[in-house]
């Protein structure tokens, strides 16, 4: 979609400039006057949304549980107009996080979701879970990403949020290992900026002997430690905020972990952001049990189950480039079912209920063993 922009205002000849005394200030008074009555507005709108988004629901029949009523694509085709519309001065993120909590609360008239994380509070995935659903839900900290996988599948979790790749660090393997055997479907994807502080109860970085972080945040950070800290002793833990409980108990211990964890476990940051690369950003995967349809700007992950002999890979990739998809990603782990077998990781862009996405399907699983659907989920917004 094209973004469409308000015209140029006409050119005009330089206004000139009044002596600093004349120069009318803003009166204050007048400017409150006018946000009390533009926010009275905005709360009379949200309010006939969300009656209108309960109706939305009662559309939809009598349905078993809040789940049923959550609709990613629209969510996704909501949000990329509001994108589309943004003319400024407010960014595309800041605009996105707000229409994100209006929908996240219209949903959850009918029921919040519950939506499992790798725990505890004050993780990264908390706040990737609240960046894609919003803070109207209920969230289910969990000790590690195989019983996020297993909360969803139990049905005890709606959905569940996991990291899979790193701007720095790469693919989570653990993450990836998890879809050889699971039934689970991918239906979303977030992409969080990471940004990682130096947190400790003390106020002064002299203080610092030992640091606590997940193996993952100490690589990010791997130059600046160097530079700051290179005989603190480096003690990794299962996450940062397990790294920030643990640095709370003592002035000499410190965490590397965001500054959320920061809030939850009263530390102050000593430094940040301090991770090596300022583009450091992660990517979770929203897993669910079943398969939503199209938004319109969607991407898919297969999975390949294929023979190593020769020529293999070409066959992977030749039905995509034939129906003119773009792949994005493709990564091979050695499969579950057998030696020499091997297990192709792709995601192309397309949903798979689209013509050109489900013929390339058919055609790759005439030659691979096993093709499993992923998921066909909405490109992440802002
Ligand atoms: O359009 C719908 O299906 C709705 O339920 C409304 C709405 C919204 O607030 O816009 C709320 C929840 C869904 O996940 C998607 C959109």
């Amino acid at each position: 979609m094209s973004k469409s922009k308000k015209p140029p205002a006409p050119k005009q000849a330089p206004a000139r400039k009044a002596p600093a005394e004349t120069v009318a200030k803003p009166d204050l008074a007048i400017l409150r006057e006018r946000i009390d009555g533009i926010d009275r507005h905005i709360q009379q709108l949200i309010a006939e949304r969300a009656q209108f988004a309960n109706q939305v629901g009662k559309a939809k029949g009598k349905l078993a549980a809040a789940v049923d009523y959550y609709r990613p694509e629209r969510e996704a085709q909501v949000l990329r107009r509001v994108v589309d519309r943004n003319d400024g001065p407010l960014n595309d993120e800041v605009l996105v996080r707000l229409f994100r909590e209006i929908m996240s609360a219209c949903l959850a008239q009918q029921e919040p979701l519950k939506i499992g994380f790798l725990g505890p509070e004050g993780t990264h995935s908390q706040q990737a879970v609240y960046k894609h659903f919003g803070h109207s839900i209920h969230g289910l900290p969990l000790s590690s990403i195989e019983e996020v996988f297993q909360e969803v599948e139990a049905g005890h979790a709606d959905f569940g949020v996991v990291p899979v790749e790193n701007s720095t660090q790469g693919t989570i393997q653990s993450t990836l290992d998890m879809f050889l055997t699971s039934r689970l479907k991918i239906c979303g994807e977030v992409e969080l900026r990471v940004h990682q502080h130096l947190l400790s109860r003390s106020g002064s970085i002299e203080d610092i002997e030992r640091v606590y972080s997940h193996p993952q945040s100490f690589a990010q950070c791997k130059a600046w430690l160097r530079q700051y800290l290179p005989k603190a002793e480096k003690i990794p833990v299962s996450s940062n905020a397990e790294a920030a409980r643990r640095a709370r108990s003592s002035d000499d211990a410190a965490a590397i972990a965001g500054i959320s964890a920061a809030n939850v476990y009263g530390l102050k940051s000593l430094a940040g952001p301090i991770e090596d690369r300022p583009d450091n950003t992660t990517r979770f995967l929203v897993i669910g049990r079943e398969l939503f349809p199209p938004s319109g700007n969607d991407r898919t992950s297969l999975l390949v189950f294929i023979k190593d002999q020769p020529g293999a890979l070409y066959h992977v990739l030749a039905p995509f480039a034939k129906h003119g998809l773009s792949m994005n990603r493709i990564e091979s782990r050695p499969g579950h079912t057998g030696l020499w077998q091997y297990a192709f990781f792709i995601d192309i862009g397309g949903h798979v209920h689209e013509d050109a996405m489900r013929r390339a399907v058919e055609e790759l699983d005439e030659y691979a063993q096993e093709v499993k659907v992923l998921g066909s989920y909405p490109v992440a917004i802002a």
